[in-house]
């Protein structure tokens, strides 16, 4: 018999939402086991199980998105069934994701997360590396999302037609020693070409902008967008997801605490003293002292440097970027499904503070980001508001590197 008999969605993150009087983020963790009925075997490959559970207040989706994904998964596998002795064909999921980048150490694993998503019908993979191979043999996951390769800029815009979302993970990694600004020169360039592709080929796509420097790519991207006169600020995104997956898993072993019921909001940017931990603001409510502050936030803002000196030479953070980027194409994904209960951190066009991009949690909707999360910025403790502000000039500097650098190119069209 193949594999086992349970069919369970194995991505588990963290919801968080806020309150509606603006007095403090309510985070709300969630635990989804995404358990189909024994027809959804086919397709979802990996395990089955009899019913979808929300266990409870604490799990994964929350009892309203559970049932949003209850209806939306029957809806697609099931409903197609018409003999239930007939193997299933399901219906085609209603979204198409491109990831640009495909064939990297992020590109591959991240790949294969969201192959399982019941929420893709198309997974278009993308590189300038040989990526063919890659699409064969992820193609053969008994999921339903179908998946093509492309190759070459030639078929760039073949791979971005139609698409409703975009990952960018395309770029060169760290090795010890180096700063994610280092990156600038060979990335920078790389995120505008690819960007000025999506806003020909797919200028309605949300766009998830995984590339570092994420400080100045999202930038860059933001003015190619406006240069080809498509840039909605509400779909553009740089992934700081790692930094929230890091910080909920440092707090949780510091704290002895159940990891699924960990949620720390992490704000600024994604680079050194840019990251910042709100760990005033864990839920569930929990208390550090002093040192143990120091001691987490310094962790938390060097946990890509710890890799890449793991790594020693061989690249950075894949396998868990890659988690964390799956966990954030899943909730945009929900999103566009009109789930209204989708709130992830992330660096993003935002008046929140002086700065003119900023990562904080934010509310997604079908239409991109709907709110910033203003709350998670009230009653700092003194630590985090001198943090706040320490961070802003580093943070500015490479937001205006960013934005000078695609200024100063021409129409970006015409180099892709
Ligand atoms: N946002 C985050 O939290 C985060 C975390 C980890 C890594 N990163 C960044 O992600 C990027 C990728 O990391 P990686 O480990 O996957 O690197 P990698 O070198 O393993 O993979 C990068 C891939 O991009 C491809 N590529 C290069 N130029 C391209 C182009 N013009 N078009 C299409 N594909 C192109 C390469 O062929 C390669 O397959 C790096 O810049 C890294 O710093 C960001
Ligand atoms: O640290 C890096 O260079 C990669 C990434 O930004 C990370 O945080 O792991």
């Amino acid at each position: 018999m193949a594999a086992s008999t349970a069919a369970t969605l194995s991505l588990r993150s963290v919801s968080s939402s806020s309150t509606q009087n603006g007095s403090g983020a309510k985070a709300k963790p969630f635990a989804m086991s995404l358990s189909t009925p024994k027809a959804l075997t086919s397709f979802c490959g990996l395990k089955a199980t009899s019913s979808i559970n929300s266990e409870s207040e604490a799990s994964f989706l929350g009892r309203e998105s559970t049932a949003a994904l209850r209806q939306s998964v029957t809806s697609r596998a099931i409903a197609p069934v018409k003999d239930s002795m007939q193997p299933l064909q399901p219906q085609a999921s209603t979204f198409k994701v491109a990831i640009l980048g495909a064939a990297g150490g992020i590109g591959q694993p991240l790949s294969l997360l969201i192959k399982m998503s019941p929420l893709i019908s198309a997974l278009h993979l993308y590189d300038i590396a040989n990526v063919k191979g890659i699409a064969a043999d992820l193609s053969h996951c008994n999921t339903p999302a179908q998946v093509l390769d492309f190759t070459s800029p030639a078929e760039l815009g073949n791979c971005l037609k139609g698409v409703d979302l975009v990952v960018i993970p395309a770029g060169i990694p760290r090795k010890p020693g180096m700063t994610r600004d280092d990156l600038f020169t060979i990335n920078a360039n790389i995120v505008k070409s690819l960007v000025a592709a999506v806003a020909d080929h797919a200028p309605h796509a949300f766009i998830n902008i995984i590339s570092n420097p994420v400080n100045s790519t999202v930038p860059i991207a933001a003015e190619i967008l406006k240069k080809k006169g498509v840039y909605d600020p509400k779909k553009l995104f740089g992934v700081t997801t790692l930094d929230v997956v890091r910080a909920n898993t440092f707090v949780a072993q510091k704290k002895n605490l159940r990891l699924i019921d960990v949620d720390v909001p992490v704000v600024g940017g994604h680079s050194g003293i840019t990251i910042l931990p709100l760990l005033s603001k864990v839920r569930p409510s929990v208390t550090f002292t002093e040192e143990e502050v120091e001691e987490l936030t310094v962790r938390i803002q060097n946990g890509g440097t710890e890799v890449v000196e793991a790594k020693a030479g061989g690249g950075s953070a894949t396998l868990s970027m890659a988690y964390a980027a799956a966990r954030f194409v899943e909730s945009s994904l929900r999103a566009l499904d009109g789930d209204g209960d989708v709130y992830e951190c992330a660096f993003v066009q935002s008046e929140l503070t002086d700065l003119p991009f900023f990562a904080s949690r934010v509310k997604i909707g079908r239409k991109g980001v709907e709110a910033v999360i203003s709350s998670d910025l009230l009653g700092l403790t003194e630590f985090e508001a001198k943090a706040l502000e320490a961070l802003k000039p580093e943070l500015r500097a490479s937001i205006e590197k960013g934005a000078k650098f695609a200024q100063k190119q021409e129409p970006a069209g015409a180099s892709v």
